[in-house]
């Protein structure tokens, strides 16, 4: 293989979610999701964006698939809305809800692009929430079940699947930090949350092989960022290990493939893990087919007795994106090697990979020369990565369009493809024209 070009057979796909593209949230019949409720309560999102119309993609999906193909793309991540599907989470199916994902595979298996369906990307049905939501250990029967329904309705055309999208965002910023929903601020419903998506990830494992969904492979996505000690001394070391445990792939992968939690969080988070976590441990030691990797960027860790788990991250000064992240694109490197090192897996995919910068459409056109830096910079890394023994076989960038950026609203696009939301017209960023010039080449130099 020449030093530049990916492996044969490379998948090449973008990434969205539910919430953030499709708009018409409670049309046809679904229910509300924590998303809808959140963002509709005022103060909780910039300029009180919510995701009412979004990309109107319920309503564009034809259009945006027919971008797809022109882009050249030959997968797309996508994750179903639950309460489309069970409005109160559990029990009444909506028909209609589930009518939509079927057109919406059907038209992804026409224009032979490969579906990657995330069953959960944190839209949960507000009903559940009412039940506690992710803090109720009965949330894994209720989710298994949805996924499993999903597997029959779709199975015989998806062929993967991912169970979370980035279960550590779902449980810290959106129980802890209380910037996403459900909006909670409380550490050990935190853990709790970590604790009750791996029995949730597991049992819907199990399912989906009892479903014996031909060729079918399921996974789960998780997101990193590269943690760097800002110094040498041991004390840094220390709290940069700790943030790696905690918040990147060990906190799930060291349960799914290990059968326990990493060492630093029994050592010095125990107090927060639910009573007889253990009892749970065996059966959430379950077999996947590939672990999906989110990184947009690093940082250094700095000891600081004031911080959770004794940590405090700090800037290294280097370019940052629209969000505030710094570019580290050595870093990707790091969590992909990581991954392969610590647990071998069959496969892994990078199931989102992007940044936001200030674009502005000039005569028609959306020059962002920085995002294709980003996206070179990254891509060298993958492929840097396959070479050096990790089993990546496809790439998902994040996004395809401009979308609802969570608390940012739509005051951030991540999209190889601009949205004017006053039009809903879509224009393809240059970025978007260079990433499908590395579809054709399968490589980023051409
Ligand atoms: O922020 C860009 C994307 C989101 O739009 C995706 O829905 C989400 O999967 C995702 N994860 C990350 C990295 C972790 C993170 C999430 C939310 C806020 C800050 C960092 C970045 N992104």
């Amino acid at each position: 293989m020449s030093e530049k070009v990916f492996p044969k057979d490379f998948m090449w796909g973008a990434a969205t979610a539910s919430y953030q593209i499709e708009g018409s949230p409670l049309a046809d019949g679904a229910g509300p999701s924590i998303w809808h409720k959140f963002s509709h309560t005022p103060g909780n999102t910039y300029n009180g964006d919510t995701g009412d119309v979004a990309d109107d993609h319920y309503n564009k999906y034809k259009e945006d698939i027919a971008l797809m193909k022109d882009l050249g793309l030959n997968a797309y991540r996508f994750s179903i809305s639950w309460p489309r599907i069970f409005p109160y989470g559990k029990g009444k199916i909506n028909e209609k809800g589930v009518d939509f994902y079927n057109r919406l595979v059907d038209e992804l298996l026409k224009a032979d692009i490969t579906p990657f369906v995330t069953l959960y990307h944190w839209d949960l049905p507000a009903a559940l929430q009412d039940l506690g939501g992710w803090t109720n250990r009965d949330i894994a029967y209720w989710y298994t079940d949805y996924a499993d329904y999903m597997f029959q309705r779709l199975g015989d055309r998806v062929k993967n699947w991912i169970t979370l999208n980035e279960p550590w965002v779902m449980a810290f910023v959106g129980h802890f930090m209380g910037e996403h929903a459900p909006g909670m601020k409380d550490l050990y419903a935190s853990f709790s949350v970590v604790h009750n998506q791996l029995r949730a990830h597991s049992k819907t494992v199990k399912a989906f092989r009892e479903e014996n969904i031909k060729e079918g492979k399921i996974g789960i996505t998780l997101s990193n960022s590269s943690h760097d000690p800002a110094t040498n001394s041991q004390e840094d070391k220390d709290a940069a290990r700790l943030a790696h445990e905690w918040t990147n792939y060990p906190l799930f992968l060291n349960p799914i493939y290990k059968g326990e939690y990493p060492s630093g969080i029994k050592e010095y988070a125990s107090e927060f893990l639910p009573h007889n976590y253990e009892n749970d441990l065996e059966e959430i030691k379950e077999k996947i087919d590939f672990v999906g990797i989110n990184y947009y960027s690093g940082d250094l860790v700095k000891a600081d007795t004031k911080s959770f788990l004794g940590g405090k991250t700090v800037e290294r000064g280097l370019p940052k994106t629209e969000m505030g992240w710094e570019i580290y694109p050595e870093g990707f490197y790091k969590i992909l090697k990581g991954v392969q090192n610590e647990y071998n897996p069959k496969e892994v995919y990078v199931t989102e990979n992007g940044a936001a910068f200030d674009d502005k459409v000039v005569n028609q056109g959306v020059h962002d020369e920085d995002r294709i830096d980003y996206l070179k910079k990254h891509l060298e890394q993958a492929l840097r990565a396959i070479q050096n023994g990790v089993t990546l076989k496809g790439y998902f960038v994040w996004s395809l369009l401009d979308n609802f950026e969570w608390a940012w609203g739509y005051s951030k696009r991540f999209g190889i493809v601009y949205v004017d939301y006053k039009t809903q017209k879509r224009i393809i960023k240059d970025s978007g024209k260079w990433y499908s010039q590395v579809i054709k080449n399968n490589s980023f130099e051409f």
